[in-house]
């Protein structure tokens, strides 16, 4: 039986999700607080930890912090409402598994608790490669990677990433990816290698941020037995497994200074030494890194190698966000229909008019892995052969509120409507208290505190806003 625990302030809510997923087999522990989940953390061996990114008394970074110190083969999800979904995002960069977004949906929670599950203790991926290039139902060339396939898309900024993927993947030099997170990277990374001379070869792909740093130089170079308390066999690196190959260092940016000083040999000599041996490897492999950090900044604070970033960065590829991809992004969401839809033996049709208008209104600042979980769910709950707006996440909507006003067409003191209507009474009621805290905030601030004027950005009356205000105890 897995035990999960589960870190939530809002004790109702952690109660009710403590008794689903007792019915649903597992051993479930809970928290209110960080304090609280450090003392279990500590006492019982924990295979998943599901969150809320935060809490009274920590963030979604302390705690996963604190998790992969105690083990780092315990799987973390994060429950997040769209104000902390940049820290869901950075809290990922650093080993998260996945976030889910409030309200939970049941059954998209447990199909994210379960592949958690089935991908613990992976730090790395082995790739089986037979590429295709086929056509889907869009007519839109696709790539086969592990059994599913990827689209291109046919906006000017996707033409560019393939020509220069094109033109870098049959040499040998080393690629930088860099752009946010779940702009499709990795993706980059293994088309990268599929058009290159070492197709044919093993293709590895190392998540840095996964990586304890006391295990990174087992983990790169291998060990031999004995080398070290837990060493009971001899082990191959990474870097022996890839060789003839490519390794793709994925959050590269993660990687300690010390890690980077050995990585750096090893690129330089070609040549690798498992920890405790005294014999040296010989290793050809190509390298290719991605990063949503400023690795540039990183090395002018000292944080990173400079040499290092030099050998990694030979050529760079930026991969667009998803809202610089025009069209395609109604491409990207058929595709990822028909991969809920085989995933979750559904047949939903396509998106209603209407939310066509939202998706490509909408900013995605989760990109490609926003959009897949976002039409993962409503997949899940869609009844009518469409997708509605009614099964969206409140975020898609409340972004538009929240985003920095920059175009001429804004209205209504600021507040941009959604695909053209006025923000309704009701949608303040959908939020959670976090995210409405937050959303009254805002509108004071556009309302330059003028109370009625806030009300009325909020689409509430004065007497609401009063009592809100005090429910949150937010002072003028
Ligand atoms: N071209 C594509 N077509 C269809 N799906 C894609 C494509 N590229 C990426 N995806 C999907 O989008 C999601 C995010 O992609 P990926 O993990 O490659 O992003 P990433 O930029 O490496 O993210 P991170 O920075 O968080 O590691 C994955 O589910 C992936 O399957």
């Amino acid at each position: 039986m897995k035990n999960i625990l589960i870190i939530e302030d809002d004790v109702s809510f952690c109660l009710m999700m403590k008794t689903f997923l007792a019915k649903k087999g597992f051993q479930v522990f809970s928290a209110f607080s960080f304090k609280e989940a450090t003392v279990i953390l500590n006492d019982q061996q924990i295979d998943l930890v599901l969150t809320d990114v935060r809490l009274p008394d920590s963030d979604g970074i302390e705690i996963l912090k604190f998790i992969k110190e105690v083990n780092p083969s315990t799987q973390v999800i994060l429950m997040t409402g769209y104000t902390d979904i940049k820290t869901a995002v950075n809290v990922m960069k650093m080993g998260a598994f996945d976030y889910v977004s409030k309200p939970i949906n049941s059954d998209e929670l447990l199909l994210t608790i379960n592949k958690a599950l089935a991908d613990a203790g992976k730090t790395s991926t082995i790739v089986n490669y037979e590429v295709q290039v086929s056509n889907n139902q869009h007519n839109t060339p696709t790539v086969s990677y592990s059994g599913s396939h990827f689209i291109k898309g046919k906006s000017e900024k996707s033409k560019e990433l393939y020509e220069f993927i094109n033109v870098v993947a049959p040499t040998n030099i080393s690629v930088l990816i860099i752009g946010d997170s779940g702009t499709g990277k990795e993706n980059i990374a293994y088309s990268i290698h599929k058009l290159s001379k070492r197709a044919n070869k093993p293709y590895i792909a190392v998540d840095c941020g996964a990586i304890p740093k006391d295990l990174a130089a087992s983990e790169f170079f291998g060990h031999v037995k004995g080398s070290f308390t837990g060493a009971t066999t001899d082990k191959v690196g990474h870097f022996e497994a890839a060789s003839g190959g490519t390794i793709f260092l994925d959050e590269v940016g993660n990687l300690s200074y010390d890690v980077q000083v050995q990585l750096l040999r090893a690129l330089q000599e070609r040549k690798v030494k498992p920890v405790g041996s005294s014999k040296e490897v010989d290793v050809d492999i190509r390298i290719i890194a991605a990063t949503n950090e400023d690795l540039q900044k990183a090395v002018r604070e000292g944080d990173f190698r400079e040499d290092l970033y030099h050998r990694l960065n030979e050529f760079s590829i930026q991969a667009p966000r998803l809202n610089e991809r025009g069209k395609d992004i109604l491409e990207f969401a058929n595709f990822f229909i028909t991969q809920s839809n085989q995933e979750l033996e559904r047949n939903i049709q396509g998106l209603s008019d209407e939310v066509i208008d939202v998706f490509l209104d909408y900013e995605w600042p989760g990109n490609l892995r926003e959009m897949r979980n976002i039409i993962k769910r409503a997949v899940l709950l869609t009844k009518t052969a469409f997708i509605e707006k009614s099964v969206l996440p409140a975020e898609m909507f409340e972004y538009n509120v929240l985003k920095p006003v920059d175009t001429a067409n804004h209205s209504l003191n600021g507040v941009t409507p959604m695909t053209g209507t006025t923000l309704q009474r009701e949608d303040l009621k959908l939020y959670s208290s976090a995210t409405e805290e937050q959303l009254i905030r805002v509108a004071l601030e556009k309302a330059k505190y003028n109370k009625t004027k806030a009300a009325q950005i909020l689409g509430i009356d004065r007497k609401t806003l009063y009592n809100k205000l005090k429910l949150y105890d937010i002072e003028l």
